[in-house]
């Protein structure tokens, strides 16, 4: 496309004469005015057929009323196309949600592809980089379809031939701002199409209340919060391992609480039991009684429960080995989540030598053989640098609330996370506005996805103990 044409070189060339450039006029070839007029002609009848094909429904609408007014005149006209507006407005009217989505939300794309995307296009592209002015002409990745969704635009693009995700990803903060959004996330559809996800508003902006205890006992998926299109966010705790990392403040508790709270009926009924490191002596100190007699707080009682945990896998494995290579929970066999609140206290910040080296050892055993035979941890940390928790990858599943540095995202979430959207750097450190909200790349996708928990508050965890602690527990 780019290719150096024989003409280009007239560029090498320079004058011998001081002060006297070298000018090369090009031959002027005048087309004849009927053949502009033919390839304008063309154009339009192309557009209008590729109009008529792409949008048959918006076709139609323009089409009839111009058509009677043209045949019958404006008085015909106006008395047939009149019952199509009202019919509009009565279904606006009688059923809102449908109208919105098949008709309001179209308009509205069209409406953002005309006024946001198309025109901003070709400046945001060559100023970002992303498109280049050569000899005159614009080589730009083509803009092919806005949709609307109840809270973003995504915006289809066809990348220029050799440019890779990455080219887009690198530039989600010069796409954001050059179109007017808070933040961009990058996707692929197909090879060279990609979706730029641009939220209009934010749907996680307001706090959620604590989810419904479920009616039946259930292992998970377990009911956290929910994801930025509105849908449940759902967390898998049975087979797998999760780590939470957050600043301080950023609402690392509500994921615990809420993964306890969807655990409580099956806790009751045997299917689950629910172990409590707490060396923090803050946030699970509070429904100790759920726990009871599986709490810890002292760093050694803490690492006397992970080598019980460990005997138990251990067990486990002895028994099921060669029997069943999956663990179903049953009441002689119970799921056991290992909940550790601030993990880097027993093992980073831990003086002990001794103690530190047990914790770890039980840590990295459960978190490499214990999915198998039932065995989960979850847990929850400030500060994700591998000095800090050197088994980290060791946790299939990781989500990322408002962290302070931008590197630790990637850290948390894998490599390239924040060039695809993760921004965990930029959550509002404003609990009203930013805790509890997250990122989780699921295991299926490599795209972040935008979550918020629910918070469970200090009158929610109350009423846990009260209806779920084994004898009938008080909070602290
Ligand atoms: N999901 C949530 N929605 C709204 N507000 C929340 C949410 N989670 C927590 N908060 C608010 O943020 C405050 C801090 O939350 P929390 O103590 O869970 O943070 P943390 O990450 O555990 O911090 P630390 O590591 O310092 O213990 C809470 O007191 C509460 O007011």
């Amino acid at each position: 496309m780019f290719k150096r044409l024989p003409g280009d070189e007239a560029r090498n060339l320079v004058t011998t004469t001081p002060d006297t450039a070298v000018v090369f006029r090009p031959a002027v070839v005048t087309t004849p005015a009927i053949l502009t007029i033919l390839i304008l002609t063309c154009r339009l009848v192309m557009s209008l057929i590729r109009n008529a094909w792409r949008h048959p429904i918006a076709m139609t609408v323009l089409a009839v009323p111009s058509v009677l007014l043209g045949v019958y005149g404006w008085r015909v006209a106006l008395l047939l196309s009149a019952p199509m507006p009202s019919g509009f407005i009565a279904w606006a009217l009688v059923d809102r949600a449908s109208f919105i989505r098949l008709v309001g939300r179209r308009l509205l794309a069209w409406w953002r592809l005309v006024w946001v995307y198309r025109r901003h296009w070709q400046p945001v592209m060559i100023v970002s980089g992303l498109g280049r002015h050569l000899r005159g002409r614009d080589y730009l990745p083509r803009l092919l379809k806005v949709t609307c969704t109840a809270w973003a635009d995504q915006v289809t693009v066809r990348m220029l031939d050799g440019q890779a995700v990455k080219d887009w990803a690198d530039r989600i903060e010069h796409l954001a701002h050059g179109f007017g959004a808070s933040s961009c996330r990058v996707s692929v559809v197909k090879a060279g199409r990609l979706v730029l996800t641009f939220p209009r508003r934010d749907p996680l902006a307001t706090p959620l209340p604590a989810i419904p205890i479920p009616d039946a006992p259930t292992v998970g998926p377990v009911e956290i919060g929910v994801q930025e299109d509105g849908s449940p966010w759902l967390l898998n705790v049975h087979g797998t391992h999760e780590l939470v990392a957050g600043a301080t403040g950023a609402g690392k508790g509500s994921i615990i609480w809420s993964t306890i709270r969807g655990l409580l009926p099956a806790v009751r009924a045997g299917l689950v039991e629910l172990w409590a490191l707490d060396p923090k002596l803050m946030e699970l100190s509070f429904g100790r009684a759920l726990f009871d007699p599986r709490y810890a707080a002292t760093p050694e009682e803490c690492a006397e429960l992970l080598e019980q945990a460990v005997t138990v896998m251990q067990e486990r494995a002895d028994r099921f080995g060669g029997n069943q290579r999956s663990h179903t929970p049953t009441v002689q066999d119970p799921f056991v989540l290992v909940i550790v609140d601030e993990v880097a206290f027993l093992t980073a910040y831990q003086a002990d030598r001794d103690l530190k080296r047990r914790i770890s050892a039980a840590l990295a055993t459960l978190t490499t053989q214990g999915r198998a035979v039932g065995l989960g941890v979850l847990a929850a940390l400030q500060d994700p640098r591998k000095e800090v928790m050197n088994i980290r990858n060791l946790f299939p599943d990781k989500i990322a609330l408002r962290l302070d540095e931008s590197e630790q995202v990637d850290m948390v979430l894998g490599d390239g996370a924040r060039e695809r959207g993760a921004l965990a750097d930029q959550i509002s450190p404003d609990p009203l506005l930013g805790a509890g909200v997250g990122y989780v790349r699921l295991e299926t996708s490599p795209e972040p996805v935008r979550v918020r928990a629910a918070y469970v508050s200090d009158a929610d965890i109350h009423a846990m103990v009260k209806a779920y602690a084994p004898a009938g527990g008080e909070t602290r």
